[in-house]
């Protein structure tokens, strides 16, 4: 860094220089100096000369211990501060972060004795968080009122190159090609590519936070807290399709949280079944009676992972230590034959009667409320295990019941009734809970006087089981955990996720950060007609609770606010509950919290936190790809630009082709670099690029015009559930084609094969010299066609499908599809020329 012009707040310099010095982030440095210099070297006349840096929140488990450490030696350190709106910046921390490494590891973790000194740790804890994060604030806003200092603007900018630039130009995948190719006209990049949205992100991935040291301390201690002083938890388990999610799979989910480490009296489960199965239903019934002897094995030999078809899969990562005395309990595993009973009943459609009178006849578009109390711990037994509700809620053809959304919505009001948990957890019906002490861990975030005030919701990772080797659908999303969700800690925190979150009650009714006091009349005018709901909700604003004694006792009024009608004239799904709309209601609801001014924290505990399973195959991945895409592709223009003889990118001559090359490379590394650093091999790097190539240019597109369709009313999204095809027994069967590309029928894949067709077209006109002349006497050049055996490489799958057989193959109608539209392109592309 160039010293004397550059004016960062005090601090946020301070913690730069931590960073650099510290070795466990000095890594995140490589990349943007790497890139600096080669620009350098270039000789690229723009360029700023100073070093850039990259921003890193220091704060880390290290961090923290010496905090505690500090705390326990002098308890008056900025005990006050942490209270007031704007927070301290972490001034005070100066003394020990400079004390050096050494000291970090010669300091033991806070053995906090009491409630007071949790609450100390985590008041600091959050204090510092915030501050980081408002340092960053602080600069944004300099950076927006235009009085900033033009060092730090040609460090965001080049931040903007780096990330920016390099993501478009090189995936094709975002309509900012059009700015890129504005931008490379003019060779004036910059002015192209600051936004703030960019800023944001680009400075968010850096501001790297953890909690995770902290937590295992903080866990240890939370177990010391009178359990008289935990709160209720409400478990949610949302399904929808019993053929697509296979009630084996929800029934593990289920016995796994059944099973968690928490006061089995404090928790209750309710299943939303959107399928209205009796064969849910029956397996739940079934893994009632299975729990019973479950949860207790759990709790006596510490289990580490309790979904029982994982623990008894022989995979030796979930064993705990007292697994060797488990055989006993294999034997009663086997004796029970939950697995076989159930699998049995879907099978045969055999199921052994247990009060299914109410499932007979049903159509599952078009029935009444179901409602079951299938197991509650009525006598509040220490040893027994948590209360368990079966709830489908009412379905009329006329009626939108707003997907997922909408079953999140009904699950809180009648969890509401029922139980009135300030907390609610909500998980997929394939998240199996792989880590027994989330609910304390998220308590540990949760709980405490400062915090209650900020953190609306504590995100934890997710993770996929049985990742096949090298991600080939790249779907595991391990950096996306391990570097992107911990950087957004420092702005407000990380997205709701849909999937292993835990919500504050009173922050799903619309409550508003400034204005906790005075909104409370109108959030109860919103709720609906029934009294005993108003009730309850009053209770949560008010951070009571009203549990009745009895699930069973409030069946009745549960009942009214489960039918499809309930909602109308009120605003779940708008400023109530999960937002409708959408069918990733998760970042909607998520980003319409943060916009409330509530933030949310995100947490990976080792173990982690959820597991679920990733879809395999093509056909499923691209179902849920569709679902999640919003943004449009450009992958026609190098093709076009070869078969006119034209150019899009910088020709070798021109200087800016070099830029392009160097992003490109370093782009590559630095995303290569970020794999390895989370011990990934170069394959999985390399099948997640690829896979990023392919989903955007087929499953987001297809995105995009479901998108379009509803702007115009021309159709309603449909959430299409995904596919949960794992198996639940170990043997390897099917383990064959695992990982190979599947195709099926869908349009979906007539994009892509297209895209494969033309860059194929594209390059043997262009080794046999079949381009017209070019207009600008400079025709197109290398880049373009790198950019082709580059696109190539990518759909690699899908050039393999082309010549593969049965669901290997792309079926002949696909490829005819797809042959008819190159032929359109070729044609379009030369008429442009002609005229
Ligand atoms: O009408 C519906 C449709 C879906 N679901 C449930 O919603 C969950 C998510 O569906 P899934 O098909 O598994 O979607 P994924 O793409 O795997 O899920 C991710 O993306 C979704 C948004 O697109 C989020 O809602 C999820 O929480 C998130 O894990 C499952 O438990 C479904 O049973 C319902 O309850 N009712
Ligand atoms: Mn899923």
């Amino acid at each position: 860094m160039s010293g004397a012009s550059i004016s960062f707040p005090h601090l946020f310099l301070r913690s730069l220089n931590e960073v650099h010095r510290s070795s466990a982030v000095g890594h995140a440095l490589i990349y943007p100096i790497f890139i600096h210099r080669i620009l350098l070297f270039l000789g690229l006349a723009d360029f700023p000369s100073s070093e850039p840096v990259h921003v890193v929140g220091p704060l880390s488990a290290t961090f923290l211990r010496q905090r505690a450490a500090l705390l326990r030696a002098d308890p008056s350190v900025s005990r006050g501060a942490s209270s007031s709106s704007v927070p301290l910046p972490p001034s005070s921390t100066g003394a020990v972060e400079t004390s050096g490494g050494a000291a970090a590891t010669d300091v033991p973790p806070p053995t906090t004795s009491d409630d007071s000194d949790i609450r100390r740790t985590l008041d600091h804890v959050l204090t510092a968080q915030t501050a980081q994060g408002q340092v960053l604030v602080d600069i944004l806003d300099e950076i927006r009122g235009g009085d900033f200092i033009f060092d730090w603007l040609e460090l965001v900018e080049l931040f903007r190159l780096y990330l920016g630039a390099s993501l478009c130009i090189l995936s094709f995948s975002s309509c900012h090609i059009v700015f890129i190719l504005l931008a490379l006209k003019s060779l004036n990049w910059f002015r192209f590519l600051i936004s703030p949205r960019y800023i944001r992100e680009t400075l968010a991935t850096f501001l790297s936070c953890s909690y995770c040291g902290l937590c295992e301390s903080l866990v240890r201690s939370l177990r010391r807290v009178p359990e008289v002083e935990l709160p209720l938890v409400d478990m949610f388990v949302t399904t929808a399709d019993p053929v697509l999610e296979p009630p084996i799979i929800i029934v593990n989910v289920v016995l796994s949280l059944l099973a968690v480490d928490y006061p089995s009296h404090k928790l209750a489960c309710y299943v939303s079944d959107d399928g209205c199965s009796p064969l849910t239903y029956y397996s739940l019934v079934e893994a009632s009676k299975f729990a019973k002897l479950w949860v207790p094995f759990c709790n006596k030999y510490n289990v580490q992972v309790r979904a029982p078809f994982r623990y008894f899969s022989g995979d030796d990562s979930t064993k705990s230590s007292g697994s060797d005395t488990s055989s006993n309990f294999q034997q009663e595993w086997k004796q029970m034959k939950l697995g076989a009973k159930i699998v049995d009943a879907v099978q045969n459609q055999n199921i052994v009667p247990c009060d299914l009178t109410v499932f007979s006849e049903i159509d599952r578009k078009n029935h009444p409320i179901i409602l079951k109390v299938i197991w509650e711990n009525k006598e509040g037994l220490l040893d027994g295990f948590p209360g368990l509700v079966y709830l489908s809620r009412e379905k009329r053809p006329n009626h939108s019941h707003h997907y997922k959304a909408g079953a999140m919505n009904v699950l809180t009001r009648v969890s509401g009734l029922m139980t009135n948990a300030p907390y609610m957890l909500n998980v997929d019906c394939d998240m199996y809970a792989n880590n027994p002490k989330i609910v304390l861990h998220a308590m540990c975030l949760l709980l405490g006087s400062n915090i209650e005030k900020e953190i609306a919701f504590v995100q934890f990772s997710q993770a996929f089981y049985e990742g096949l080797k090298d991600d080939p659908y790249g779907n595991q999303l391990v950096v996306m955990r391990e570097y992107m969700a911990c950087g957004f800690s420092g702005l407000q925190g990380c997205f709701y996720r849909g999937t292993g979150c835990f919500h504050r009650r009173k922050i799903i009714y619309g409550l508003q950060l400034d204005n906790i006091a005075s909104v409370n009349e109108e959030i109860l005018k919103r709720v609906g007609s029934s009294k005993e709901l108003m009730k309850s909700v009053a209770h949560a604003l008010k951070g009571k609770t009203n549990s009745p004694d009895h699930l069973s006792n409030s069946i009745d009024t549960a009942y009214q606010v489960a039918g499809c009608g309930y909602e109308h004239g009120t605003s779940w799904g708008r400023q109530l509950g999960w937002l409708y709309g959408s069918t990733t209601e998760d970042i909607l609801t998520g980003l319409r919290i943060h916009s409330k001014g509530w933030k949310s924290a995100f947490l990976c505990p080792n173990p982690l936190a959820f597991f679920g399973c990733a879809p395999s195959g093509g056909p499923a991945v691209m179902t849920q790809q569709k679902r999640w895409a919003t943004e449009l592709c450009y992958a026609f223009l190098p093709q076009y630009c070869i078969i006119t003889n034209s150019h899009f990118l910088p020709k070798a001559q021109e200087q800016a082709f070099y830029t392009a090359i160097v992003i490109f490379v370093i782009y590559h590394l630095y995303t290569l670099s970020e794999y390895l650093r989370a011990g990934l091999s170069v394959r999985a790097w390399w099948n997640n690029q690829r896979m990023a190539r392919i989903t955007t240019m087929t499953a987001w597109l297809f995105g995009f015009l479901s998108v379009t369709l509803k702007l115009l009313r021309i159709s309603e999204t449909v959430f299409e559930v995904t596919k949960k095809d794992k198996s639940t027994s170990s043997n390897g069967a099917h383990d064959v084609d695992a990982g190979r590309f599947t195709f099926d029928e869908s349009p979906v894949f007539v994009p892509g094969t297209t895209i494969l067709l033309v860059h194929l077209t594209v390059l043997v006109v262009s080794l046999l010299n079949l381009q017209p002349p070019a207009h600008d006497g400079l025709g197109s050049g290398l880049g373009e066609v790198l950019c082709s055996v580059w696109l190539v490489l990518c759909f690699w799958p899908f050039l393999k499908g082309l010549f593969g057989k049965g669901k290997h193959g792309i079926p002949l109608s696909t490829i005819c599809k797809s042959a008819a539209l190159v032929l359109l392109f070729l044609h379009l592309s030369r008429m442009t020329i002609m005229g």
